[in-house]
C-alpha cells in the first residue's frame, strides 16, 4: 500500500480516510482526505477532486463542504487533496514572508513553479495523485482515472477550472465535468495571481496565462465548444471585485460562443464555507448527471 491510513472514520453512510504519502512530484510527504460513500453499486465508483482554496489543508471542505452527504446519495468518491507542499526549506535567497497566506504554504496555485522544486501542484494533482490511488486499496472499487470530475474553491476554482480545461485540449487525462465556488477566474489580472505568478515563475504572469481560465476559455481552441461547467460566486463576497474577476470569465465564454457552461451570480453570499456548503448540493448534482449516476 502506497498510502498510510492515519484514520478512518465513519462520516453519514461511509468511510472517511486520512491519508499521507510519498509525493515524488512535489518531493515531500503530502496528506489528503478520501471519502468512499456507502454506494452498493456493482460498477467502479466515479470520483470527485475537490481543490481548495488560499489557507486550507484537506480538512477545510471536509469539514465544512457537507459533500459526504451528496456523495452518498447520488454514489461518488471524495478526493480532498492539500493546496501545497508542507515543511518546505525554502531557499535563503529567495526571501521568502512565510506570513503571507497568499503564497508559499496553502497556496500552491496548481501550477508547476520552475522556481521552487516543491512546488509542483499541477503534476502532483493531475497527474501522481491519481495514478497513485489504486481502486480497490479502500474497500470498494473507485475509477479514480477516467470516471473523474473536479470540484474546486477559489483558488483551487481557479485550479479546477484551469485543469478541466486542459483535460478538454488533451493536455492532461481529462475530467468529465468542472464546477467551482468564486474561482479566481483570471489570475493573470488580480492581485493573488499576479503575486503568485510572479512569486512561482521566472517569467512571472506571462507563465502563468496558461493557467489562466479566462484566458484559456477565450482562445480559437474553444470556439463554439460545447463544455460541462458550472460556476457560483456570491455578490456579496469581499473579494468578487478584487479578484474573482467573474465577469471577464463570463464575457470570454459569450464572446467565443460557448455552451454548456453556467455562471450564476448568487445575491448576498460570501465567500466563506457557509456559501460553498450551500450550493454544494446543486454543484453535486450536476456532477451525478454528468457522471452518469441519475
Ligand atoms: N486569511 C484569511 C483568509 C483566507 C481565505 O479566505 N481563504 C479561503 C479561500 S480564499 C481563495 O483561495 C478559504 O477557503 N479559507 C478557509 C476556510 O475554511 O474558510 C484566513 O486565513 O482565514
Amino acid at each position: 500500500m502506497s498510502f498510510n491510513i492515519i484514520k478512518e472514520i465513519s462520516v453519514c453512510k461511509g468511510k472517511l480516510y486520512k491519508l499521507t504519502h510519498e509525493s515524488t512530484a512535489v518531493k515531500g510527504t503530502m496528506s489528503l482526505n478520501l471519502y468512499v460513500p456507502s454506494t452498493a453499486s456493482k460498477g467502479k465508483i466515479p470520483t470527485i477532486y475537490y481543490l481548495s482554496g488560499l489557507t486550507c489543508t484537506p480538512d477545510n471542505c471536509t469539514e465544512k463542504g457537507f459533500i459526504q452527504f451528496q456523495a452518498d446519495k447520488f454514489g461518488f468518491a471524495v478526493v480532498y487533496p492539500d493546496t501545497s507542499p508542507r515543511n518546505v526549506t525554502w531557499p535563503e535567497k529567495a526571501n521568502v514572508d512565510t506570513n503571507n497566506w497568499a503564497l508559499g504554504e496553502g497556496a500552491g496555485f496548481y501550477l508547476n513553479s520552475d522556481k521552487f522544486e516543491n512546488f509542483k501542484m499541477f503534476d502532483y494533482i493531475c497527474k501522481e495523485l491519481p495514478e497513485s490511488l489504486s481502486e480497490s486499496e479502500f474497500g470498494k472499487t473507485i475509477d479514480f482515472t477516467e470516471r473523474k470530475s473536479v470540484m474546486g474553491h477559489s483558488m483551487g476554482g481557479m485550479g479546477a477550472l484551469a485543469f478541466y480545461l486542459k483535460g478538454i485540449t488533451n493536455e492532461i487525462s481529462p475530467y468529465v465535468s468542472c464546477s467551482a465556488f468564486a474561482p479566481v477566474a483570471n489570475p493573470t489580472d488580480c492581485p493573488w495571481g499576479v503575486d503568485a505568478f510572479n512569486f512561482y515563475f521566472k517569467d512571472g504572469v506571462k507563465a502563468g496565462e496558461s493557467l489562466d481560465p479566462t484566458l484559456i476559455i477565450k482562445s480559437d481552441a474553444f470556439k463554439g465548444k460545447k463544455l460541462d461547467i458550472l460556476v457560483t460566486t456570491g455578490n456579496s463576497d469581499p473579494f468578487f471585485k478584487s479578484q474573482l474577476r467573474t465577469e471577464k470569465f463570463i464575457r470570454a465564454v459569450e464572446d467565443n460562443n460557448i455552451e454548456g457552461v453556467s455562471v450564476n451570480i448568487e445575491d448576498g453570499f460570501d465567500h466563506s464555507y457557509f456559501f460553498v456548503s450551500t450550493f454544494v448540493p446543486q454543484h453535486c448534482a450536476f456532477h451525478a448527471q454528468k457522471l452518469g449516476l441519475i
